[in-house]
């Protein structure tokens, strides 16, 4: 499946190392990961050289032609609530996953929209499970 993975950048990069357990799992199981490179810790480095608008339409078109759109909501971030939305909007499955015990927006945690998934976790090995078995139901029911 095409996978968009939205995790935060101009928000905080504290849980950068769980973002690239979560993005590596999902492209050994066989997914192609649009946004592979927001996990790398080198990130703001690599997007420095982008324009805002480039990072908008190059970002916008991707949500529009992933088929699931994943998100690690544990640090606040403008850029994934807005990403969420987008997914949302257009009916596409959404997995929001956050580490147990982090404050998450009320606008995510309130959302009952049919095609969005919460998930909170307890360590890598927990998050990496529900994304598996999350990947699979989506498989088998598409
Ligand atoms: O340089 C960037 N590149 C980029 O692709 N984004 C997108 C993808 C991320 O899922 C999301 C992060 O938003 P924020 O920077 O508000 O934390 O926005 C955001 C930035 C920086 O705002």
């Amino acid at each position: 499946m095409n996978i968009y993975f939205s995790c935060s950048i101009t928000g905080g990069r504290n849980d950068q190392q769980i973002y690239q357990k979560m993005v590596e799992f999902m492209v050994a199981r066989g997914h192609e990961v649009l946004t592979a490179h927001l996990s790398k810790a080198d990130i703001l480095e690599d997007e420095r050289v982008i324009s805002p608008l480039e990072v908008y339409q190059r970002d916008v078109k991707w949500v529009d032609q992933c088929d699931v759109l994943i998100a690690e909501v544990s640090t606040p971030s403008h850029g994934v609530g807005y990403e969420i939305a987008l997914a949302l909007l257009q009916e596409k499955p959404v997995l929001c996953c956050y580490q147990s015990g982090h404050t998450v927006s009320k606008m995510i945690l309130g959302n009952t929209h049919p095609t969005l998934s919460l998930y909170a976790y307890q360590d890598a090995q927990d998050v990496l499970g529900e994304l598996d078995r999350y990947l699979r139901a989506l498989e088998i029911s598409a």
